[in-house]
């Protein structure tokens, strides 16, 4: 059976992040956060709470030179606050992403054949980098539509092809099944094509429109979760989404959801 987390960056908004992660920890959920560097970590130790996933870097990019030593330079300072928090998935996108969610190098258009060859290269060193320090790396599929445009490698085929070609246990998908319904959609064959490849590091949900908790749009995660049953799949599922109301609810909503 899988297990159940919530990111403590979208729930519980009135409250400073280490409470939230306290209040996901009390409802017996594991906690993902995103940018470590914005939070106080020695708070977020004491709450006791179960650390999922968090983002693995700080700047930099997957395709250009320096953009790529800059990712792997502050890879490497988010795994020793992975080591901190006992996090074991660290999240990587298409390129570094602002304050709101922007791509700080955007993409016109779809990624030359250059910008492939190097994310290749790029994820290599990460995928590496997690096998050598113990954690794991996932690439996250955005959606370029509605909250991330100008990304490259936004499409979860996308992540995929990068994620199978590299073909290394230090690196993995982080399958967001909100970002592909807005992009692609298909959401119950996505599923079955990556957990049948192995390549599934970790899954999030949000309802389609609105990112808010499942139960909210258009997205029948109950017959996801009986998917997910089906095949076996025991990794985590988080949700990554804002509460349509009060987030306890929301928390409730998730769970009902995924364990019927
Ligand atoms: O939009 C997302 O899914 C993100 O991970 C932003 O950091």
């Amino acid at each position: 059976m899988y297990t159940l987390a919530v990111c403590a960056e979208m729930v519980f908004r009135d409250l400073p992040v280490h409470e939230r992660a306290r209040r996901i920890h009390d409802a017996g959920f594991q906690v993902e956060i995103w940018d470590w560097s914005r939070h106080d970590l020695a708070a977020l130790e004491r709450t006791g709470a179960v650390f999922s996933s968090m983002t693995g870097y700080l700047r930099g990019s997957l395709t250009d030179r320096d953009g790529a030593a800059e990712l792997l330079r502050t890879a490497e300072e988010s795994v020793k606050v992975a080591h901190q928090l006992g996090c074991p998935r660290l999240n990587l996108h298409g390129t570094g992403l602002d304050g709101d969610g922007l791509p700080v190098a955007p993409v016109a258009g779809e990624a030359t054949g250059p910008m492939w060859i190097a994310a290749h290269r790029t994820l290599t060193r990460l995928a590496e980098l997690g096998e050598r320090t113990g954690v794991t790396f996932t690439l996250e599929n955005l959606n370029t539509a509605v909250d991330h445009p100008g990304v490259p490698f936004a499409k979860a085929a996308d992540t995929l092809a990068l994620v199978e070609a590299v073909d290394r246990p230090g690196l993995r998908m982080n399958l967001d099944l909100y970002h592909a319904q807005i992009g692609e959609g298909n959401l119950t064959e996505l599923v079955r094509r990556a957990h049948g490849r192995g390549l599934i590091g970790e899954i999030q949900v949000a309802d389609v429109p609105g990112r808010r908790e499942p139960g909210t749009g258009e997205i029948n995660y109950p017959a996801i979760a009986r998917t997910l049953a089906d095949l076996g799949y025991e990794g985590t599922v988080a949700m990554e989404a804002w509460a349509s109301g009060d987030s306890d609810l929301a928390l409730e909503r998730f769970r009902s959801a995924f364990t019927g």
